[in-house]
């Protein structure tokens, strides 16, 4: 059955995305270390100059999917509903470019849906479409995400939050273990990160920062 929104939060605190062209070394290596540094949620997200495609792609999907298994963290796939499908994913993550929720939905079952949303009005659609979790960013400055857009700060995270919105969600973009206290306290369940970990000096480092920092009280 669906995920419980309880159960969404929890999965929520430290979400990593990565592609293969998001790091300088061996993805699974720096993945292990995510792992290990406490990471809960994983995305692959393989999309952009240099990203894979075809059957290099599902190769390393399906190593990646296996060593997330091997530590019970539950694998989503960013925008490839057949290949999360083709490898039973636990869930996928869609933008407002790809198929509407619905649709998404309906093609997954009671697997884990993610919306990336930027307005009132696409995370209300997004919610009555079926999303388990909201996506919201870039809330800092990024360049991982090639078309991303500019920085919208926590504005619509607290403007959800304001509105009695309790959908679980995620902030993303910029992210590091010295901002993301600030995205928490605007009312976000957890923070996703792509470089903050993958081009960290140590990803286990890093991530250990970002588990602290999300589980520590708001300053003040
Ligand atoms: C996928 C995505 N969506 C909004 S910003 C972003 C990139 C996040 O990467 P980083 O954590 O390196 O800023
Ligand atoms: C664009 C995105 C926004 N949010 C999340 C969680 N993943 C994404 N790929
Ligand atoms: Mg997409």
């Amino acid at each position: 059955m669906r995920v419980t929104a309880a159960r969404m939060r929890e999965l929520l605190k430290v979400y990593f995305i990565l592609g293969s062209n998001n790091c300088r070394k061996n993805p699974l290596e720096v993945i292990a270390e995510a792992i290990e540094g406490g990471i809960t949620l994983f995305q692959y997200r393989e999309k952009g100059s240099g990203a894979l495609v075809g059957e290099e792609k599902v190769k390393l999907a399906r190593a990646i999917q296996e060593l997330c298994q091997q530590h019970r963290i539950p694998f989503i796939v960013n925008d490839d509903i057949e290949l999360a499908l083709a490898l039973n994913a636990d869930g996928v993550h869609i933008g407002q470019e790809d198929a509407p929720a619905a649709v998404v939905r309906e093609k997954i079952g009671d697997k884990i849906l993610g919306v990336s949303v930027h307005t009132r009005e696409q995370a209300y659609e997004a919610i009555r479409q079926g999303a388990d979790y909201l996506g919201i960013g870039p809330i800092f400055a990024t360049t991982t995400k090639e078309d991303a857009k500019e920085a919208a700060g926590t504005t619509l995270i607290k403007a959800l939050r304001e509105d009695g919105l309790t959908v679980p969600i995620v902030g993303i973009g910029g992210i590091t273990p010295d901002n993301a206290r600030v995205v928490m306290a605007a009312g976000a369940d957890g923070v996703s990160v792509i470089t903050a970990i993958s081009l960290a000096d140590s990803p286990v480092q890093s991530t250990r920062k970002l588990y602290q920092a999300v589980h520590s009280q708001p300053e003040g």
